[in-house]
């Protein structure tokens, strides 16, 4: 029997990949001769270069670039051939900002400069197509770090370079330089579509999580207006309303405005690492699916990834087992969207012992779990 592991991330616990195999791990202990496929997935944030480079192999270049608190971090690219695979979240993540920083004044200053420094290094190498993924972001910048470090200076009317982050952007009159790109295409492996600006915008939606406060979503929101105006300059077109302009923080507005293609970052994914390919060889195996994720919740059921591998079984007539760090959904909701049994780790072995050995317990509900679908 054919089993496709594909997990997306445990947001703060397990990677993608480290879920697979800790599903993997569990499942051999109960069924040892099970034919596993590994296919971990994620969409543009945290993990999208992991999963890629799982994937497709290639070159990992590690550099030291400007951190989302100004501070140097240690960012990386993947290198597959021409074309460069490029998370955000490597240069200017969450992960980066400790949870008790997460306040007003890192959302208001933090800045997507090492994503710029990280796409120069990419043109420096020679790389002709650049695809940015994103999402997991600290940033709310409008991507105006990424475009300083490329060579176009957000500046005020006095032509002073602005200080890093989205609030100073409230002063920014034009841009100082012309971004300097060597001729690379771009293309913004989205993880949501949201517009730049309003309710549903980048700060609104995504900044309270970077520890904006209701004032600081305000002002950011402002700001951020102001810039879409200087973006439209260098688009010669509005780009505040496209879809994905609001992802990372507005830093897909601004790659936007540098003529990048929009894709659904889980759906490249979905088609790079071959998970269709994978499920139509599982079908003809009589096969299972096994998908997760750190909670499985109503969002869940509104994303891409979760609810591409359910799909994507059922359309096949092969069943699809969620094993998530906890559940919260409803077994008739989970199973219109093509979910046959979801189990929660901190739901069967306590949230304590799931967060504090979040491999070891998910290897232990995997094991749990197989022989009821050993067929
Ligand atoms: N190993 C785990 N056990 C229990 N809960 C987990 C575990 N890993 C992550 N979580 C929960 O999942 C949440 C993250 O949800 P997840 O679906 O992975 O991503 P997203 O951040 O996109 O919502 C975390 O805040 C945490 O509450
Ligand atoms: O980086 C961000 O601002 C958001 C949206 O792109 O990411 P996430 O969906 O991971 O919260």
């Amino acid at each position: 029997m054919r089993i496709v592991v594909a997990p997306d991330s445990f947001g703060g616990t397990l990677s993608a990949r480290e879920a697979a195999e800790a599903i993997a791990d569990g499942w051999r202990r109960s069924v040892p001769d099970a034919d596993l496929r590994l296919v971990p997935l994620a969409d543009g944030g945290t993990g999208f270069a992991e999963v890629l480079h799982t994937a497709l192999g290639g070159t990992v270049h590690e550099l030291e670039v400007t951190g989302p608190l100004g501070d140097p971090v240690q960012g990386s690219w993947l290198q597959v051939g021409d074309t460069g695979y490029l998370e955000c979240a490597s240069a200017c993540g969450l992960h980066h900002v400790a949870r008790e920083d997460r306040i007003p004044e890192v959302a208001r200053t933090a800045t997507t400069y090492g994503v710029g420094q990280l796409l120069a290094d990419a043109r420096d190498r020679g790389v002709r197509t650049v695809v940015v993924g994103l999402g997991g972001s600290a940033t709310t910048d409008g991507g105006a770090g990424m475009l300083a470090a490329l060579g176009a200076t957000p500046v005020d009317e006095d032509g002073l370079a602005l200080p890093h982050g989205g609030a100073a952007l409230a002063l920014c009159d034009r841009l100082d330089g012309t971004p300097d790109l060597g001729g690379m295409q771009l293309v913004a492996a989205s993880d949501v579509d949201n517009p730049l600006l309003g309710e549903h915008g980048a700060a609104a939606v995504f900044g309270p999580q970077k520890g904006a406060d209701a004032g600081t979503v305000a002002e950011l929101d402002a700001a951020l207006g102001t810039f879409a105006g200087v973006l439209a300059g260098l688009a010669g077109r509005e780009i505040r309303d496209d879809a994905a302009a609001g992802a990372a923080g507005g830093l897909g507005a601004a790659l936007l405005a540098l003529g990048a293609r929009v894709e659904s970052g889980a759906g490249l994914v979905r088609g790079l690492v071959g998970l269709d390919a994978e499920l139509d060889a599982a079908a003809g195996a009589g096969g299972l699916a096994v998908t997760g994720e750190g909670s499985f919740d109503w969002q869940s059921l509104r994303g891409k990834l979760i609810t591409a591998v359910a799909r994507g079984a059922a359309d096949r007539g092969i069943p699809c087992v969620v094993l998530a760090g906890q559940v919260s959904v409803g077994r008739r909701e989970a199973g219109a969207a093509g979910v046959d049994a979801a189990h929660g780790v901190a739901d069967e072995l306590g949230l304590d012992a799931s967060m504090a050995d979040p491999a070891g317990t998910l290897a232990e509900l995997a094991s749990r779990v197989a022989p009821q679908w050993n067929r």
